[in-house]
């Protein structure tokens, strides 16, 4: 079939190693960690303490890390990205509607340039929709897709039209299919008893980015209060944490470790938690939120401890993505 549009939506994420080793976490993290808007240092100092300090140390801790949420066909971050991109492309295709969909990551394969450079010059898409599949703008994550996203443009003579999808931290369907996923959960668990909080953990970061005008941890607020509105639950059950903290500089507080230590401390004996800033469960929700965080609220007379999962690949997610992308087709 001659597709007429010629329209392609590209999903990105953030990367992971090609494999659970510390041979190939080394050039992951190397390439992650030399990005200046992830990084905000300087840049002489910086390589030298990543070279000598930092990927020697914590490429096989991190190796280590990523080999516990490992799955068969590979990274989870990739394996359900692909999966959201397949079951989109056929929610596109049973309706009718002759779009593309494609995904890359901004770090390591499938990479973000080559992607998007042979959607337009080799399959000839000249529309091209980028949807980071990050619900919360960030400099170090949206503002890096988009540098990569200005790369790739500088190369070409003719450019196809483009459109990038900034964030969708305060869209009702984004924030309706978060609350009806924990409300599903609580109709197999069991709603929160007086004793019971529902944690909301999003990733952190260096708490000086925001301050230079990084909105993201007003997104996040305001992202979390449309979930709470959404579930019609009091405030105060719900609490907001920040995790993955990096290095000794202060980052987004409050932290998650301390966080549930201090619930355990207060007596609140269940906890359900889940992770509405990624889209895709990935090495930073299976293994710090689900399993060792869990480890920490248990030892400290925690009783209960359940991890929601992300939206992942689910119909919501499906749906949510093609409404948001629809918009630009
Ligand atoms: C060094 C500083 C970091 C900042 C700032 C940061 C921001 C940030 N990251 C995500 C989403 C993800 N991060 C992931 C992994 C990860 N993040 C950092 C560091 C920073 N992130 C590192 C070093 C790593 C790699 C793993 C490790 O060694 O700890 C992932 C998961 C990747 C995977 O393969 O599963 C995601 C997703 C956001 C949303 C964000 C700012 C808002
Ligand atoms: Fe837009
Ligand atoms: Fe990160």
């Amino acid at each position: 079939m001659v597709n007429k549009t010629k329209t392609a939506v590209l999903l990105i994420n953030l990367g992971s190693p090609s494999a659970p080793t510390a041979q190939a976490v080394r050039p992951y993290l190397r390439q992650f960690l030399s990005d200046r808007r992830v990084v905000e240092v300087n840049p002489i100092l910086w390589n030298l303490i990543l070279r000598l300090a930092i990927l020697p140390f914590r490429s096989p801790v991190s190796a280590k890390r990523y080999e516990s949420v490992w799955l068969p066909e590979g990274s989870p971050l990739i394996v359900y990205t692909e999966r959201l991109a397949k079951k989109l492309q056929k929610a596109f295709d049973e309706e009718g509607s002759a779009v593309k969909v494609a995904f890359a990551m901004r770090y390591g394969e499938p990479d973000q340039d080559r992607i998007f450079r042979e959607l337009h010059e080799k399959e000839g898409f000249d529309n091209i929709v980028v949807l980071p599949l990050y619900p919360q703008y960030s400099a170090t994550t949206t503002a890096s897709v988009a540098d990569i996203l200005g790369a790739s443009l500088a190369k070409m003579r003719s450019q196809p039209h483009w459109h990038l999808i900034r964030d969708y931290h305060d869209n009702p369907e984004y924030a309706r299919a978060i609350a009806a996923s924990i409300k599903a959960y609580w109709k197999t668990k069991g709603e929160l008893g007086e004793k019971d909080r529902l944690v909301l953990s999003f990733h952190g970061m260096p708490k000086r980015y925001c301050d230079l005008g990084d909105p993201y941890d007003r997104q996040v607020r305001k992202s979390a209060q449309m979930i709470i509105d959404e579930l019609g639950i009091a405030p105060e059950e719900a609490v907001i944490a920040y995790q993955s903290r990096f290095g000794k500089e202060e980052w987004l507080q409050p932290y998650l470790t301390p966080q549930l230590e201090r619930l355990a401390a207060e007596g609140v004996e269940r906890v359900d938690i889940l992770c509405p800033g990624f889209s895709i469960d990935c090495l930073e929700t299976l293994e710090e939120v689900s399993d060792e965080a869990r480890q920490t609220f248990l030892s400290k007379g925690g009783k209960e401890y359940n991890y929601i999962e992300c939206l992942n690949d689910s119909s919501d997610a499906v749906s949510l993505i093609k409404n948001l992308v629809s918009k630009h087709l």
